[in-house]
């Protein structure tokens, strides 16, 4: 591999890659495009679009050919329509809440699979509701691997800290984050309560970078959690280096790491077919940047590319230059443009 000036600390298996591609959108509601039924979201079409459109723009080849990685799992996305009931009535305000439960719960086996394996875990979304099932397996592959918590590292112009409670919209990819870390509990299987103390991750090993668009609930949750979080305004203000520097500092060079990039942390200019863009964000290099530090620590575990949704944008323009740089940021991660 050119990959080789990085070695891995935390993986068996460096040269493989288990790829999980996922085209499941019913974390969120809003469709920007046609009008759709209630319930429309399941058969939409388009909702496997953003793996399907980066797997097609080369991607999965560029890692196998260019970076030299053995792939494992999926050529083909997962579009988990069977996990989908035909009623799925809001439960504590969260819209399709078993759909998106049925389907985390699988993703945390499949992306646990590969990472007992000792593979880095890559998947392709998907909205960011997936990374409940993400991260819960990362987190217990890694508690039984090697005894070990893992560290996320969420690139977001959000938080996804909302409880089914704090939140407006009701929406579950505004909400992974507090199921992952316990802040959000439940019970009940069906929704959530599947989760188990070795799915969940430290608020202490959590890290931001990104945000700018953050609910009054979310801003308290933060605070009175003490999470650690780089905003757009303390990257301004530091520069993008620093901030990286302090984000990988707070989580320490024994830890394994779970990148868990939102597509929407780039600015609108950059990524615009996504479904809840804001603008001031970050350039393309800027997250580059952060991949390919993240790259270099060497705890890089698993990666997920979110939020990339194709069948969004105004124009076939905006639709492929948000899948290139998601491209960009998948294989700066992978240890493209180091030298
Ligand atoms: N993964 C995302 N794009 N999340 C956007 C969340 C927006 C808002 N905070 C909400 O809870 O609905
Ligand atoms: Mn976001
Ligand atoms: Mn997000």
């Amino acid at each position: 591999m050119n990959t080789s000036m990085v070695q891995s600390k935390f993986l068996s298996h460096p040269e493989d890659i288990g790829v999980v591609a996922v085209g499941f959108s019913g974390g969120q509601t809003r469709v920007a495009t046609s009008q759709l039924t209630k319930m429309a979201w399941q058969c939409k079409a388009g909702v496997d679009a953003a793996p399907k459109a980066l797997i097609e723009s080369g991607l999965l080849t560029q890692l196998r050919d260019e970076l030299n990685y053995k792939l494992h799992g999926d050529d083909e996305v997962h579009l988990y329509t069977d996990l989908v009931p035909k009623e799925d009535p809001p439960y504590r305000n969260m819209k399709n809440p078993m759909a998106v439960s049925n389907v985390t719960q699988k993703l945390c086996d499949q992306v646990y699979s590969h990472a007992k394996e000792g593979r880095l875990v890559l998947t392709l979304g998907g909205d960011h509701s997936i990374a409940i099932g993400t991260i819960a397996g990362s987190a217990k592959a890694m508690r039984e691997r090697l005894g070990r918590e893992i560290a996320v590292i969420w690139v977001d112009a959000h938080a996804d800290i909302n409880t089914p409670e704090s939140s407006d919209s009701g929406n579950v990819h505004g909400m992974p984050v507090a199921f992952v870390t316990g802040l959000a509990k439940e019970k009940k299987p069906e929704y959530f309560g599947w989760l188990q103390d070795d799915h969940l991750l430290s608020v202490k090993k959590l890290v931001y970078i990104g945000l700018r668009d953050v609910d009054p609930g979310e801003k308290r949750i933060l605070r009175e959690n003490g999470i650690k979080a780089f905003s757009m305004f303390d990257i301004d203000k530091h520069g993008i280096g620093r901030v990286v520097e302090m984000a990988l500092a707070h989580i320490g060079n024994d830890t394994p790491i779970h990148l868990s990039f939102d597509v929407d942390a780039l600015d609108p200019m950059w990524a615009p077919s996504t479904g809840t863009p804001v603008r001031g964000g970050l350039t393309l290099r800027e997250g580059d940047f952060i991949c390919e530090s993240v790259h270099q620590t060497g705890s890089l575990v698993a990666v997920d590319l979110v939020e990339v949704n194709p069948s969004l944008a105004t124009d076939h323009v905006g639709a492929s230059e948000t899948v290139r740089a998601g491209c960009s940021l998948v294989r700066c991660a992978l240890g493209e443009s180091l030298l």
